[in-house]
């Protein structure tokens, strides 16, 4: 599209935070027809009756006006109930570590958030992520954003060329120290805000006791995976490969960590010392898979991978399947992998897609992770 900035029409998803606050002031100064909107997903009104939400939008109401941008709320909580939560509790039910951020970009932000400003006139969406989008021959590639500690392409990789080609992220050449210069020197109402953590709808609650509310706990037994009594767990649902903290074991030596679960026993499996050869895995098989490009880049091919944000980058090789799965196989043991959350594949500083970890397996062996 080469419409001039001022007949571009350009939504920016506002959260109340500074990058999307940021994000939207470049795009008011690039001259863009900017507007901001806010996005209810969560009824959040705590055991004081405060709602955080409301909070967020009174900081993009004054965003707004101080850039001098119109702004709306929509709500959009019964689809993210529907897409995203639904999905978050049956993963948990299931014995996984879901990644609902990743769901949220796929179903919510990037598809009935991002209808929703097409259906308002906008030529694009943007957001705060640490993401860049480039246009090389003819074809949408999504990049890294370059502050390494804040690229957000973990969480995007489920996009596709549709969605690439309406979307904007300004913050994907910066780090994050220069937006909260941006933001101070324009002097936003959102400038010192503190960044979220975590997953979103739980915010600062504690977390065990948000999941009790929706799902059933079933303490049983934590074992070594020699049949050794170690103590008790609340419930599987509560712990994630890898995991240290919470397991109880005290003792001299050194820590225990969750190593893997027996959804049918209701067994949680724990092992000594970070480094515990039960923590390794060697491949994985990825379902849900999706390339930003489209297609896979081959039916057999070398990547780098992540299985976690902020991990660093693997060197894996890919074998796609026929029915669109994909068998990751890691030139090194990895420590932790864990089914529910995302594999992300890269070439370089490119995006190529990703998946979600099903079974994980060393040497060919499945691990006791349930899948
Ligand atoms: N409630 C919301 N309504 C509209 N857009 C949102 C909302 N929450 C997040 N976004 C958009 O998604 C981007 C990434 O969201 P994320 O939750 O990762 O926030 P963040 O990196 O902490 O950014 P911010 O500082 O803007 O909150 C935000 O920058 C914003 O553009």
């Amino acid at each position: 599209m080469n419409k001039a900035p001022k007949d571009t029409r350009v939504v920016v998803g506002m959260s109340g935070g500074v990058d999307s606050s940021v994000a939207a002031l470049i795009l008011k100064n690039q001259g863009y027809d900017v507007v901001g909107i806010f996005m209810k997903n969560w009824d959040d009104t705590d055991e004081f009756g405060v709602c955080t939400a409301t909070e967020d939008y009174n900081d993009v109401i004054a965003v707004c006006n101080q850039i001098g941008i119109p702004y709306y709320a929509v709500n959009f909580e019964k689809q993210y109930w529907d897409k995203v939560f639904t999905y978050f509790l049956e993963e948990y039910k299931a014995g996984r570590t879901p990644n609902p951020d990743v769901m949220c970009n796929k179903e919510i932000k990037f598809k009935a958030f991002l209808e929703h400003a097409v259906s308002l006139g906008a030529d694009y969406l943007a957001t705060g992520h640490y993401a860049q989008v480039e246009q090389r021959a003819g074809e949408y590639k999504m990049l890294r954003g370059i502050d390494g500690n804040k690229d957000q392409t973990y969480f995007l990789n489920q996009l596709s060329q549709n969605q690439l080609e309406k979307v904007m992220f300004p913050l994907g050449g910066m780090d994050k120290k220069q937006v909260r210069e941006i933001a101070r020197e324009a002097g936003l109402a959102t400038a010192a805000k503190k960044d979220s953590t975590g997953i979103c709808f739980i915010g600062e609650r504690n977390f065990k006791e948000f999941l009790s509310n929706y799902l059933p706990a079933q303490p049983g037994n934590m074992e070594t995976l020699d049949g050794e009594l170690m103590g008790k767990h609340d419930g599987l649902m509560y712990y994630t490969i890898g995991q240290r903290h919470g397991l109880g074991i005290g003792g001299s030596g050194d820590p225990w960590f969750v190593v893997g679960k027996d959804l049918k026993k209701n067994i949680l499996y724990v092992g000594q010392s970070f480094e515990n050869e039960k923590l390794y895995s060697t491949s994985i098989n990825a379902v849900n898979v999706s390339w930003v490009s489209g297609h896979a880049p081959g039916a057999e091919f070398t990547c780098t991978a992540k299985f976690r944000y902020r991990q660093a980058d693997n060197g894996v090789t890919v074998r796609v399947k026929e029915d669109g799965t994909a068998e990751v196989i890691f030139d090194e043991p990895i420590r932790a992998v864990t089914p529910g959350q995302s594999v992300v594949f890269y070439d370089g500083e490119v995006c190529l897609g990703g998946g979600t970890i099903d079974q994980v397996f060393k040497s060919g062996e499945k691990l006791t992770y349930v899948g």
